[in-house]
């Protein structure tokens, strides 16, 4: 079967059952040869095979609005939607995206990566759709984690409210990344076993018809057990009470249940709550039985056995330096306690929670509580230390303005991917971090040069007692540097001079800190000698050795793996504008500009940060005139 020939889904309005069936058999095998060279979200698509060509069957897209919360598993719709000639290219540069997007296809109606948006972006669209008296359905596919957000939970209250007609497909495969948490995943659970709603609800309906009706107080009390009856034996009752009508559950991987269910959803006013029950990494053995976590993003893989093929490489990931930091930590101080927004594998929390596992709180995909419970903990002189993704963290903004930064409070933040990410792309770049972060009273942030300056680091967050403290790493490994045996306290917002140098500064942290050395080391045999600061807190800054460097009148270079503005650059230039320096300054940086997926390399080399652009810069400054370069 030539899957290329897909252009567009309307042929599956054609296909009989059988034929669907041997369809999804085709691409399921296209996506596992496919992922197994690129890697990708091969889990959380093997189980939707079914589910996206029965909505691509039954709905007409792109009149019709498909919406997938996270957008990790719409392999399936691309592949329908005439993308399946770019699945080499999946999540490289200028191929295809691994979530939807917009300038690929009409289809892709909703941009996506961060969890939980679809509810309410499908509110929107059939309030504009009402608005504009256009006729077309609107159907967001939510998955049972991305449902435990508090914007999907927001949007279902308000919803449920409008009473808009909108058709939500709750895809529920029990699975987060790792096993879902939570009471909606346990009422979830409940639905999950009961029977099918529809017939249960007719029998309900048919047997309170039967008692009979009388007045007065009786009649009220006969009312309230009824309603208490159905309530027990309607499965889901919760999502009734939110206003929607349920259906389900229904077999996701059964052609006939779904379009069972989708047409008498398609005939019901209002809102509608489609329960989808599937199975995550579904017909490949090796994903479907990994209990861990369904093979939800891999790398490269051996298809026949499953075997995952790394590179080699034995230096220890950032996450899990800092997860054993934590741990070793909480072995002696039982104030400390982690918190992860659903992120316990990515995060590597896994031995933490063996260990600790009443320490451990996976609060679901819940950023904003995750903080500001964090924040409560604080406040009763327990020492929590939460577990964040820099692109996560952007969603719970106020909770660190209003609720830890505000109350100087002593939280602590592992600030995880921060940087560039690479495949994941522009949803996912952990950029704005430093500028979202900084301009909050209070805080201190650090980024280490180094996994042993990481655990340091760690040390340092977790003694610390005078509000909060975030320290900011990248996504993969360290770079194999000796680690200390004993942590040590490292000086609140004092950096440290790497290379020594009189011609110009270089200011840096972090990941682009290799870069400066590398440069610098190839200027020092063009006879220029530069300095090389490792400005290890972005807050506070070393003002000493800021005064230090300003007075000496040599050109400065800012160099950081993060947003230009607003950026660490951006603080040194109010440092010398408050106190009156005016220095021949240059920030390298990442520009205003999401930036696409591709390896963390080559981004970088799209952008400009590159040992060489380091090089060319600490030129143009010492050489202004020479490079033609306008300078006040
Ligand atoms: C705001 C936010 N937090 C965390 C994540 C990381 N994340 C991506 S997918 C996922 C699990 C989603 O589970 P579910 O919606 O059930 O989809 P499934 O993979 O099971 O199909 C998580 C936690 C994210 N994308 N966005
Ligand atoms: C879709 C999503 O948000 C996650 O699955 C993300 O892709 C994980 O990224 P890491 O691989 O960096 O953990
Ligand atoms: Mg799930």
């Amino acid at each position: 079967m030539d899957l290329t020939k897909m252009k567009d889904p309307k042929f599956l309005k054609q296909l009989s059952v059988e034929e669907l069936d041997e369809l999804a058999k085709h691409i399921r095998q296209f996506l596992i040869e496919k992922l197994s060279v690129t890697g990708g979200h091969l889990g959380a698509n093997l189980g939707v095979v079914e589910l996206t060509l029965a909505l691509h069957k039954h709905f007409n897209s792109p009149k019709d609005k498909l919406i997938f919360d996270v957008g990790h598993q719409s392999y399936i719709h691309k592949m329908l939607t005439g993308r399946t000639d770019q699945f080499d290219t999946l999540r490289q540069f200028k191929g295809l995206c691994g979530f939807p997007k917009m300038s690929e296809s009409e289809h892709d109606v909703w941009e996506t990566g961060h969890s939980s948006t679809s509810l309410s972006a499908a509110m929107g669209m059939a309030v504009a759709r009402d608005m504009k008296n256009e006729d077309h359905a609107v159907v967001p596919i939510i998955g049972d984690g991305a449902l435990t957000g508090g914007m999907a939970l927001e949007a279902l209250n308000h919803i449920g409210h409008e009473k808009k007609k909108l058709t939500v497909i709750l895809n529920d495969n029990e699975m987060s990344i790792a096993g879902n948490v939570g009471a909606l995943h346990k009422a979830l659970g409940r639905m999950r076993s009961a029977g099918k709603y529809n017939r249960v609800k007719d029998e309900i309906e048919y047997l309170m018809k039967r008692i009979p009706a009388v007045g007065g107080k009786i009649a009220q009390t006969a009312e309230r057990v009824k309603d208490s009856m159905k309530y027990f034996m309607v499965p889901g009752m919760l999502f009734e009470e939110f206003g929607f009508t349920y259906f389900g559950p229904v077999d996701g991987h059964d052609f006939k249940d779904l379009e069972e269910n989708l047409q008498y959803a398609s005939k019901t006013d209002g809102p509608v709550l489609i329960h989808v029950i599937t199975k995550k990494g579904k017909g490949y053995q090796p994903a479907e039985s990994d209990k861990k976590d369904r093979w939800h993003g891999v790398g490269p893989y051996k298809i026949d056995s499953g075997e995952k093929i790394k590179p080699v490489d034995n230096k220890p990931a950032w996450s899990q330096v800092v997860s054993d930091a934590v741990e070793k930590i909480a072995e002696k101080d039982d104030r400390v306690a982690v918190i992860t927004p659903a992120m316990i594998l990515g995060s590597k929390l896994e031995k933490f929670q063996k260990h600790f596992p009443d320490r451990l709180f996976d609060v679901g995909i819940a950023e904003q509580h995750a903080v500001t419970m964090a924040a409560g903990m604080a406040t009763q002189g327990m020492k929590p230390f939460v577990a964040i993704y820099s692109t996560f963290l952007q969603r719970a903004y106020d909770q660190m303005v209003h609720d830890v930064c505000r109350q100087k409070l002593n939280v602590a933040f592992g600030i995880d991917r921060a940087g560039l990410v690479g495949a994941d792309g522009e949803t996912h770049q952990g950029v704005f971090d430093i500028a979202f972060l900084r301009h909050l009273p209070n805080i201190v942030l650090m980024m280490p040069k180094d996994e042993n300056e990481c655990q340091h680091m760690v040390h340092t967050a977790l003694s610390y007692n005078d509000g909060p403290i975030a320290l900011r790493f990248p996504r993969g490994n360290g770079l194999g540097v000796h680690m200390d045996k004993e942590f040590q306290q490292l000086p609140i917002g004092k950096w440290e001079v790497l290379e020594k140098g009189n011609d110009a500064v270089i200011l840096t942290f972090g990941t682009t800190i290799e870069m400066a050395l590398s440069a610098s080391k190839k200027l020092k045999k063009s006879g220029v000698n530069v300095e090389v600061v490792n400005a290890r807190f972005l807050k506070p800054l070393d003002n000493e050795m800021l005064h230090d460097i300003m007075k000496r009148n040599v050109p400065i270079l800012t160099l950081e793996e993060a947003v230009l503005q607003g950026g660490f650059g951006s603080s040194i230039l109010e440092f010398a504008e408050e106190n009156s320096y005016y220095p021949r300054l240059k920030r390298m940086g990442i520009p205003d500009q999401y930036i696409e997926h591709g390896s963390v390399n080559k981004l970088l080399e799209e952008i400009g940060l590159t040992e060489d652009q380091v090089i060319t810069e600490i030129n143009h400054l010492l050489h202004p005139q020479k490079n033609n370069i306008k300078r006040a």
